[in-house]
């Protein structure tokens, strides 16, 4: 199936005015083609989707990326491009010699731009994303396949995170992994001002303006840190440089030993965890250093100073058990997914004041409100232990005008021992008070909050996301809840089969360009998008 077709069916409850912008979603929609299947679920190719609220109606649309690994691999009627946890070769006869040639006369081969994690604002452009080098422009509006921009033409970067961090004035700030260039391995952090304004107007790609605010010179240069996400304040960025490593020379071989690159993606739980606090102003760390157990953190919840602390909120696992469950064989068994390490929301504080006149063995953190540490220790360095805010948790949102700042909600999806959600949460880490949201065999996606317009608040908002629903005779819908109460405000059934994904992006109406507003007038490709509410 190439495409999804939608039919309105029907809705509960009423969707506020106020609520008027575009919910972006991705995640992996195809595993297979012709008689090749990919390994891992999130090699699968990118299947985006999109919710429109405008009026108090929903539009919902769907259509694979089709980016040149789709183009490929639909051309091919097989899989022949290289995803984290699936090798392709183009032809598989070959022996280890002939795939020695093809990787001599391809020494870096092309990287696969299937950007089917997330998507990132840069200027006045939205970017489909997963962590290669490549990003793909899309329509927001009618979610078609636009350019290929290549991170490596601005910037020298094999990697880049696919959860950037947005000012209010629309500056992105992002950070990539540059592996062994010129006898160097670095995580470099650069921004990319907007460009919809001023001088630069129209300038695009808005990655043409990209600065470069500072490099962290990686601790060993053939086994850079895997990360997914980092934090930042107003005044800090905090990037954590995890013992869950990349061997570079075993990747250097993958593709001649027939394995996949998540094969040489290494775990070592007997080193430490360093955590880089960098003054955004400087570009320079801070001169205290912080470290933490070993652990594997995908996604930061958020980031606020306080009292000459920098405190910051994660998803941390104990393992790489995450990877392990969504390899397609361990998702069809599901008794096999028990082995999932539990994810943690935890809380770390970092004092940042000079540690003069404090003892080896002296907890620097003077904060009432965390049980989170950071001891001194001989050479100086604090020994961070946090405090174990929630557990069973991932996929965190929150009011995004409070990131960097004091907040207190997040909402998350909630999993026990499987890789998929059965419930949302919305946590107080203030008071710990969780309330849920749930239903009898329904299948939560990653909740999104959208703001109020002028809302009084952090919680004065909605929360958007679809659910899978598996109950006889009833189809997937998207659900709308009340932010501070976290109940039902309304929900769309619609007749197409939902997928489980990856992250969403809210785009508000006013920053649609004017397009949105013009849309009913605009021809969208039948086939790939149907209106879902004619009207109340
Ligand atoms: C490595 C490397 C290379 C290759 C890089 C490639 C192909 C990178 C691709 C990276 C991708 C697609 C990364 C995706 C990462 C996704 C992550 C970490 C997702 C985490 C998801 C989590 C924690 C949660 C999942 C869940 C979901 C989705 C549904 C819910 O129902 C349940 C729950 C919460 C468990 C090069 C550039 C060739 C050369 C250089 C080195
Ligand atoms: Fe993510």
């Amino acid at each position: 199936m190439l495409f999804c077709k939608t039919k309105l069916l029907f809705y509960i409850g009423n969707l506020p005015s106020w609520l008027q912008g575009t919910l972006l979603r991705n995640g992996p929609g195809i595993f297979s083609v012709g008689d090749t299947t990919y390994n891992h679920w999130f090699d699968g190719m990118a299947l985006m989707h999109s919710f429109t609220f405008k009026d108090g109606e929903v539009i919902y649309r769907s259509r694979y990326l089709r980016g040149d690994t789709y183009k490929d691999n639909m051309a091919a009627k097989r899989i022949v491009v290289s995803e984290m946890g699936t090798m392709a070769y183009p032809d598989p006869g070959k022996n280890v010699i002939s795939r020695v040639i093809t990787f001599l006369n391809h020494t870096v081969p092309d990287f696969t731009d299937n950007c089917g994690n997330n998507f990132i604002r840069y200027g006045k452009d939205y970017y489909a994303t997963s962590e290669t080098n490549y990003i793909r422009k899309v329509d927001p509006v009618t979610l078609e396949t636009q350019d290929k921009v290549d991170y490596m033409k601005y910037l020298a970067v094999n990697l880049v995170t696919s959860h950037p961090h947005y000012d209010k004035d629309g500056t992105a700030y992002n950070i990539g992994t540059s592996i062994a260039e010129k006898g160097k391995t670095k995580y470099t952090l650069f921004k990319v001002p907007d460009t919809t304004a001023g001088d630069k107007a129209n300038a695009s790609p808005a990655l043409k303006n990209l600065e470069v605010i500072c490099t962290v010179p990686c601790r060993s240069l053939l086994s850079p840190s895997y990360y997914h996400s980092f934090g930042m304040t107003d005044n800090y960025f905090i990037f954590i440089e995890q013992p869950f490593k990349l061997d570079i020379l075993k990747m250097a071989t993958a593709y001649m030993r027939g394995v996949n690159w998540a094969s040489c993606l290494k775990f070592c739980p007997e080193e430490n965890t360093l955590i880089h606090l960098i003054d955004r102003k400087t570009g320079k760390e801070v001169g205290i250093k912080y470290y933490t157990e070993a652990m594997i953190v995908y996604h930061h919840v958020n980031a606020f100073e306080e009292d000459g602390h920098v405190i910051f909120d994660v998803i941390a696992y104990d393992d790489p058990s995450l990877y392990n469950m969504f390899y397609l064989n361990v998702l069809k068994e599901q008794s096999k997914t028990s082995a999932m390490s539990v994810p943690k929301c935890k809380r770390f504080a970092l004092p940042v004041q000079t540690d003069k006149g404090i003892d080896v063995g002296d907890d620097m953190v003077k904060l009432q409100y965390t049980t989170a540490s950071a001891v001194k220790e001989k050479e100086g360095k604090l020994l961070c232990q946090p405090e174990v805010l929630c557990d069973g948790v991932e996929l965190p949102r929150i009011n995004y005008d409070f990131n960097g700042k004091k907040y207190r909600f997040v909402y998350m999806t909630c999993v026990a021992m499987s890789a998929v959600a059965t419930k949302i949460m919305k946590l107080d880490t203030e008071t710990k008070e969780r309330t849920e949201w749930r239903e009898e065999n329904c299948w939560p996606s990653e909740p999104v909050f959208i703001p109020r317009p002028n809302g009084e608040g952090e919680d004065d908002g909605e929360i958007a996301l679809h659910v899978i629903n598996s109950n006889p005779g009833e189809s997937g819908f998207i659900l709308v809840l009340d932010a501070k109460s976290f109940k039902e405000v309304a929900r769309a059934y619609v007749n197409a089969e939902l997928h489980m994904d990856m992250h969403g992006y809210f785009i508000p109406m006013e920053n649609y360009d004017g397009c949105l507003r013009s849309m009913r007038g605009r021809q969208l490709p039948q086939s790939e998008c149907t209106l879902l509410f004619a009207g109340l």
